[in-house]
């Protein structure tokens, strides 16, 4: 039986599935760089399948038998892609199957944010509501028929377009590396330079992946030139964001509020400023966790293992160059 390493998150009936397959070594919550026993099952092991783990050089040193990576999520800031090719290991990720459900925890997010949601709940719940009506100062902001800037018009990025401009009225600007004639025809999608996008925006949602380009995208400039009620989301990873310049920002009131669902530091640190400011709205990274969903994803990326554990060429293979 070939050896596998299952990491963090695979849903339970395809880790049984993967267990009649393989010899699965199952670890969570571990130090990968130090842990006696997932170094020792790491130097044996063919495949790795699992969530978020670090693929660096010193882990592929650890791992002369390898041959792939299957992340359990679309994101794979994670993985070292170029050291992954270079030895010739394939890595493949979750595409598609989550990207409705990451539009909906966005799209929820952004609601929640605008409408004070969170902060309400816990006003009723806290016996404060006396008074019939609520007054002004509990009023949010409409969505409706607001401009709201994607940066990152990729499948989620269209996704949450598809929702703002059928569901919701909103003009849509956006911002990717390339222009997007599919998402300009079905929903009036603008594109627009990011500075552009910024000044514009009522709503500014950032759904781009973690790479070199993207580290640090938004910043002190970029939150200065957002207007002062702006609404900033979050749906893609902590560091597309300099959080220190979002503090800033909110504590500044240089933009009005924020949904964020990523954060630089995860676990995020509970004496964190965000977590006390009631025009923050947080989740815990939760963009795909739906039963539904992560299921869906777990098995895909079972079928990119079981392909490329075989001999096929797995369905999600992120750089196709490994297979030439
Ligand atoms: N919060 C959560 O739980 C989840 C978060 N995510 C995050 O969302 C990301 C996007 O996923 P998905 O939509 O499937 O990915 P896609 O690859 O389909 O889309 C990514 C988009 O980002 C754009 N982009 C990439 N680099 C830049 C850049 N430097 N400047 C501007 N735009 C850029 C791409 O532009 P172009 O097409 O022009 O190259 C593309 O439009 C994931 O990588 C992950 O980080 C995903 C799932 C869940
Ligand atoms: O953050 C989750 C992902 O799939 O990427």
């Amino acid at each position: 039986m070939k050896k596998i390493i299952a990491y963090n998150r695979v849903e339970a009936p395809v880790l049984k599935e993967l267990q009649k397959k393989y010899d699965v070594h199952f670890f969570k919550n571990i130090d990968t760089g130090s842990d006696p026993e997932f170094l020792k099952q790491l130097h044996e092991t063919e495949g790795i399948i699992g969530l978020e783990l670090p693929v660096d050089q010193e882990l592929l040193d650890r791992a002369p038998n390898l041959k792939i990576v299957s992340n359990v999520s679309v994101g794979h800031n994670n993985l070292d892609i170029r050291e992954l090719s270079k030895r010739g290991i394939m890595a493949t990720n979750t595409p598609d199957v989550l990207t409705d459900t990451v539009a909906d925890t966005v799209f929820g997010l952004l609601i929640s944010t605008a409408r004070r949601i969170p902060e309400l709940d816990q006003f009723v719940k806290n016996g404060e509501w006396i008074t019939e009506a609520v007054e002004p100062e509990h009023f949010g902001t409409d969505v409706h028929h607001k401009t709201l800037g994607i940066i990152g018009m990729g499948r989620i990025g269209k996704a949450i377009a598809k929702r703002a401009h059928f569901g919701f009225d909103m003009n849509i600007l956006y911002h990717s590396r390339s222009r997007k004639p599919d998402a300009e025809e079905e929903f009036s999608a603008v594109y627009c330079k990011l500075d552009e996008l910024l000044k514009q925006s009522d709503f500014v949602c950032l759904i781009t992946p973690l790479t070199p380009e993207t580290e640090g995208l938004i910043g002190k400039q970029e939150f200065q030139l957002m207007k002062k009620s702006a609404i900033f989301i979050n749906g893609s990873r902590g560091k597309t964001i300099i959080e220190q310049d979002l503090i800033n920002a909110l504590q500044r009131g240089e933009i009005a509020a924020a949904g964020l669902d990523v954060f630089e530091n995860e676990p995020v640190e509970p004496d964190n400023p965000l977590l006390k400011m009631k025009n923050v709205v947080t989740t815990p990274h939760i963009g795909s966790s739906t039963h539904e969903t992560e299921l869906k994803m777990s098995q895909l990326a079972a079928r990119n293992l079981d392909a490329g554990l075989s001999g096929e060429k797995p369905p999600n293979l992120i750089d196709e160059s490994v297979w030439e």
